[in-house]
């Protein structure tokens, strides 16, 4: 398989946990956008947001994702992919994008849990459960028309991978929608 794998939806759906367990069992590299931010620009989301505003964050990282992607690689993109066009376009051309899936509820638990405020400073100052109900509300088309699969990521991290796996078989990665 050479064309890249692209894994999207909103925050705490897995796509960096599954990202990486998708590459090992594939035995493809990983890229993940905020990773390759960092690393690049030795800034965390928080510290770019706080110096150049969402506007210079999310120029960077549509950038990230042109730079970063390679072919045959697993992408775990972040949660506000989708909202440029042009990012959605590249995603849907360049490779096989698949839609990680969960409820409010499962979302507010693991980021209850696990917060990396650094990493997901507040997009609307609200409470995790209240952010992620209106922010979900206004990117679930944008994540349902990227997407060529969507995959239910309720589920463990393993049976999340076994299920991907089954769509995408070793004799090439299908485009059909499901
Ligand atoms: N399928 C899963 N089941 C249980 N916990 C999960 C699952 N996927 C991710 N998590 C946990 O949820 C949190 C957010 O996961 P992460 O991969 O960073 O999501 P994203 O990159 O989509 O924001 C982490 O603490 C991670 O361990
Ligand atoms: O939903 C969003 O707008 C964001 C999601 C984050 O990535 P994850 O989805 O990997 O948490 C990160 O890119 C940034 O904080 C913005
Ligand atoms: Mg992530």
């Amino acid at each position: 398989m050479t064309q890249p794998i692209f894994l999207v939806g909103p925050r705490g759906s897995g796509k960096t946990t599954i990202g990486q367990a998708l590459a090992q069992a594939l035995g493809l590299q990983f890229i993940d956008t905020d990773h390759w931010l960092l690393s690049t620009s030795g800034m965390s989301v928080a510290e770019i947001v706080e110096q150049e505003g969402w506007d210079g964050f999310r120029l960077r990282e549509s950038q990230a994702l042109k730079s970063a992607t390679q072919p045959g690689a697993v992408v775990a993109t972040g949660g506000g992919i989708v909202l440029r066009d042009e990012n959605r376009e590249f995603m849907r051309e360049q490779g096989l994008v698949l839609y990680l899936r969960a409820s409010v509820d499962t979302l507010t638990n693991r980021l209850e849990a696990f917060p990396d405020e650094g990493q997901r400073p507040t997009l609307t100052g609200k409470t995790i459960t209240d952010e992620i109900s209106e922010v979900l509300a206004a990117r679930e088309a944008l994540y349902q028309q990227s997407a060529h699969h969507f995959i239910d990521a309720s589920q463990s991290p393993s049976e999340i991978v076994a299920d991907i796996l089954q769509r995408i078989p070793a004799s090439g990665a299908s485009k059909a929608a499901s």
